[in-house]
């Protein structure tokens, strides 16, 4: 039942607000019994996925970053397992493109590049999101990211959890190679790309009225050039979404490349001429 948990008690948490429903359980806001301090509790409502749900408590509890919500406790409560986790308060990156069309190109290079550590951090660590996108990210009331929701991620031992031939991952931010079940680090600097995308035009690089649709295009790399969308668009963030959404998961840009140029943008020729120009001004 929707929201049937609220006012119960998890481990030393009191359910208050019923939040949504995921792809495996429920999720309400909670509170801590003495500190008062804020949770969000997932409590599994579909037993079959119990292995893919202590994956996720796995995943999330290996990581700490800032921009990771962090997990508190896994817990195990009247047979239902539940992950307890930093509640986020504010919208998710979605409800925010939404509601201001697209976002301010230094805005959205700032909101990347918070993500990007984060899933640096991930490959370092050996583990694929898989379902980066923007419905799974909030955003603070300070106005940062966090990522959610690692209920699809894959680690070094996670077990086999889907069965053969069952692809993973929501289709508008899936890369070409998810579709043959070839999933790599790689594949999430290629939603890192469809989600650069939406953040600055607003719309999805590829959709369509059918998962079908959405595929096609995806395999062919058939995008709206973003600066037909957003003709002030910068070169650098054209080429950012280019060199994440190419094809070939081996030529695409990684997350630590992506990281170091959104952390020093490569110098335009006119400010490399003006610092060269520099060296031979006189100093007084
Ligand atoms: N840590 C959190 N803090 C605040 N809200 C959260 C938190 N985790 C999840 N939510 C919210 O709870 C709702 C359900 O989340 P959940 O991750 O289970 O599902 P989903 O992302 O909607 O779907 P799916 O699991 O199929 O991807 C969403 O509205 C989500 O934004």
């Amino acid at each position: 039942m929707r929201g049937g948990l609220s006012n119960r008690t998890i481990g030393k948490y009191m359910l208050t607000k019923w939040l949504g429903s995921g792809g495996m359980g429920e999720v309400y806001k909670a509170e801590h019994i003495s500190t008062r301090l804020p949770a969000a509790i997932k409590i599994l409502s579909r037993t079959d996925q119990a292995a893919r749900f202590q994956n996720e408590a796995y995943i999330q509890a290996s990581v700490k970053h800032p921009n990771i919500a962090a997990l508190y406790e896994y817990v195990i409560e009247d047979g239902l397992p539940c992950i307890i986790m930093e509640y986020v308060e504010g919208p998710t990156l979605e409800k925010l493109i939404m509601r201001h069309r697209r976002l301010p190109e230094a805005y959205a290079l700032q909101l990347l590049e918070q993500l990007v550590s984060a899933v640096v951090l991930l490959h370092e660590h050996g583990i694929i999101h898989r379902d980066i996108k923007s419905c799974n990210i909030k955003i603070t009331t300070e106005g940062e990211a966090r990522l959610l929701d690692f209920g699809i991620a894959k680690a070094a031992y996670t077990p086999r959890l889907t069965q053969e031939g069952y692809v993973i991952g929501t289709t508008y931010s899936m890369a070409p190679e998810q579709f043959q079940n070839r999933v790599s680090e790689h594949s999430d600097c290629w939603s890192l790309g469809v989600l650069l995308y939406e953040m600055l035009t607003g719309y999805r690089p590829f959709d369509g009225k059918t998962e079908t649709e959405i595929r096609v295009k995806i395999e062919r790399g058939m995008y709206m050039s973003p600066d037909l969308l957003v003709p002030e668009l910068s070169r650098h963030s054209r080429k950012l979404i280019k060199r994440l959404l190419t094809h070939q998961p081996k030529n695409r840009m990684t997350a630590a490349e992506l990281l170091d140029l959104l952390r020093n943008p490569e110098e335009t020729p006119l400010a490399r001429l003006s610092g060269w120009l520099a060296g031979f001004i006189p100093k007084s």
